[in-house]
């Protein structure tokens, strides 16, 4: 099916010529009641999509494009269990991983819940045991410092809910990610870090990323250099993966070794043992509210009316602002200091899900998919890049995301914060009409030529539109919520433009290429002659100067 060939398209593409040269100022000004017909609430998290460029009548026919691209029947088989996934030919179940009741998931013909309460039995004995210093080191100390070892899905999203809930901490570990490739990551850690104190998690669904598995063996050799005997690594290395023979090899005992499925995507692993070192610092019972608030918004997404669905509507009006109104990229902003992984989580989530350009069919998309995502904290970025957002002219929706309660409050900052970051949406979506703008200047009492000049500078266009997500406090139940929508939100972009967002084969070239230039770095004297110019100057470049 031609997606932009259907009437739902058609319809929205009228609606488009309707309203892209609507100003925000008008939609306001035509409902009093727009923030009440434009948000919703669900336990304690409040999504506002009032400053979106869209209208009662365009908002049924984005939902109605939903609802012919089959979302709901996508959604019902992906928790059914079927193998949606079937370039790989898997299952998406993240979900059964945040099931918290007993019953069968995801039914009883095809259940995975014993797999997955074995597992998370295994994390609540180690949890226990390091948080209460039971665990020893090979030389009887206890754990004080747990590093994680992996990339990609294996560190964002343990990353991000780590330092997100770090308020919540046990006062005595300290934790550490450790992903990149780059010794400069590793070597300053190692270097201040005790090996009898250190306990390193090596998370990796395959065990085979180059990264991870470089990473790893150092940590392990740093290890061994100071224990000596093989054994310790049985009391300082654990592994969470989908390859337990793998992780045998590297050393790691079976009972330190934590299993992940197929059926759970990299990038959506966080509630697996992959989430391992978020449940050591916040505990286990932290780390159950954090997979209760995400099957929250797993219920909320199976049951709510698409009209109401909060994944499906922030799903629309990217789909909206991306197709219809030509926004290139999209940028997230979160104000709390605790949520800085934020963007680079959901860049992960969003454009590895879907930066891709065919079907499921294997058929050229007919319309652009994800825009490129992007963001940094809020109140570092006014002071950055937020002029090209006012006045730079591109057309940059963005989600604002904040909690109203501070998870480090002292006195005098939360109410300045909260007050930046809705003086920024509203800024974005209203500007400043050059009306006002003169007002204000002749107020300060200048001449007019001196307005005339200025008058240009000092307007602003605003009609930009945003999603402010804001939570009632940054705690486990509402991180999972959020970030469980945003997992739901790139599954229904994904259905709407055809996609099978659960592979990434794009990342696969790159891979294959780094190993095939690695001995001509290591210093192997035949370059491949089929090689571009270009690469084999960059090689020549490293072989006078580089170290191995
Ligand atoms: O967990 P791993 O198997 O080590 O994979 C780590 C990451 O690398 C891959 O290249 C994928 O692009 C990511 O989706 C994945 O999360």
């Amino acid at each position: 099916m031609n997606l932009t060939k259907t009437a739902e398209w058609q319809a929205l593409l009228g609606h488009r010529s309707r309203l892209q040269d609507r100003h925000l100022r008008d939609l306001f000004a035509e409902d009093a009641q727009r923030f009440h017909h434009f948000s919703h609430e669900l336990d304690g998290l409040l999504v506002d999509y009032s400053k979106q460029r869209v209208d009662r009548a365009a908002l049924n026919d984005l939902v109605a494009l939903a609802r012919s691209a089959e979302v709901e029947q996508w959604r019902d088989r992906m928790f059914a269990g079927e193998k949606i996934n079937f370039s790989e030919n898997r299952a998406v179940l993240h979900t059964a991983l945040r099931h918290t009741d007993y019953t069968p998931f995801p039914s009883a013909e095809d259940n995975v819940m014993p797999q997955v309460h074995a597992v998370r039995k295994q994390m609540r004995d180690i949890v226990e045991r390091v948080r209460s210093g039971l665990w020893r080191g090979f030389k009887g100390d206890a754990i004080q410092n747990i590093v994680n070892i992996g990339i990609g899905g294996s560190d964002l999203g343990p990353k991000l809910a780590t330092r997100a809930l770090s308020a919540q901490q046990h006062p005595g570990l300290h934790f550490y990610y450790v992903s990149n490739l780059d010794s400069a990551h590793l070597a300053p850690l190692i270097e201040r870090l005790d090996p009898r104190t250190t306990l390193f998690i090596v998370a990796s669904k395959t065990f085979t990323t180059q990264e991870t598995s470089i990473n790893a063996h150092t940590a392990r050799n740093w290890l061994l250099a100071a224990a000596t005997e093989e054994w310790a690594i049985a009391k300082h290395f654990i592994a969470v993966t989908s390859n337990p023979s793998k992780a045998m090899e590297f050393g790691i005992p079976e009972q330190n070794i934590l299993q992940i499925w197929d059926w759970v995507g990299g990038r959506y692993s966080l509630w697996s043992a992959v989430g391992l070192s978020v449940a050591l610092a916040i505990g286990m019972r932290g780390f159950e509210r954090l997979l209760e608030g995400a099957e929250t918004m797993d219920k909320h997404f199976r049951s709510a009316p698409l009209e109401k669905n909060l994944p499906v509507l922030l799903a629309l009006m990217s789909i909206w602002n991306t197709n219809f109104l030509g926004a290139e990229t999209t940028a997230v902003l979160p104000y709390n200091e605790s949520l800085r992984h934020l963007p680079g989580f959901l860049q992960q989530l969003e454009m590895e899900s879907n930066g891709k350009t065919v079907s499921r069919d294997g058929e050229p998309l007919a319309c652009r998919a994800n825009p490129i995502v992007w963001g940094e904290i809020g109140v570092n970025g006014q002071h950055a890049f937020f002029q090209l957002l006012h006045q730079g002219g591109w057309l940059i929706p963005c989600d604002f995301v904040v909690a109203a309660s501070s998870d480090y409050p002292l006195p005098g900052h939360q109410a300045p914060l909260l007050a930046n970051c809705l003086a920024q949406s509203s800024a974005l979506a209203f500007g400043k009409t050059e009306q006002q703008a003169c007002i204000e200047l002749a107020a300060q009492g200048l001449k007019e030529s001196d307005i005339a000049k200025l008058l240009p500078h000092k307007v602003f266009a605003g009609n930009q539109p945003s999603n402010t997500i804001l939570m009632s406090s940054l705690d486990p139940f509402q991180l999972g919520m959020l970030l469980a929508l945003y997992e739901h939100k790139v599954f229904v972009q994904g259905v709407v433009w055809g996609i099978n967002s659960f592979d990434q084969w794009g990342v696969e070239l790159g891979k294959q290429l780094a190993n095939s230039l690695l001995p001509a770095l290591q210093g192997n004297p035949e370059v491949d002659a089929q090689l571009d110019v270009s690469t084999q100057g960059l090689i020549a470049y490293f072989r006078r100067y580089g170290n191995n």
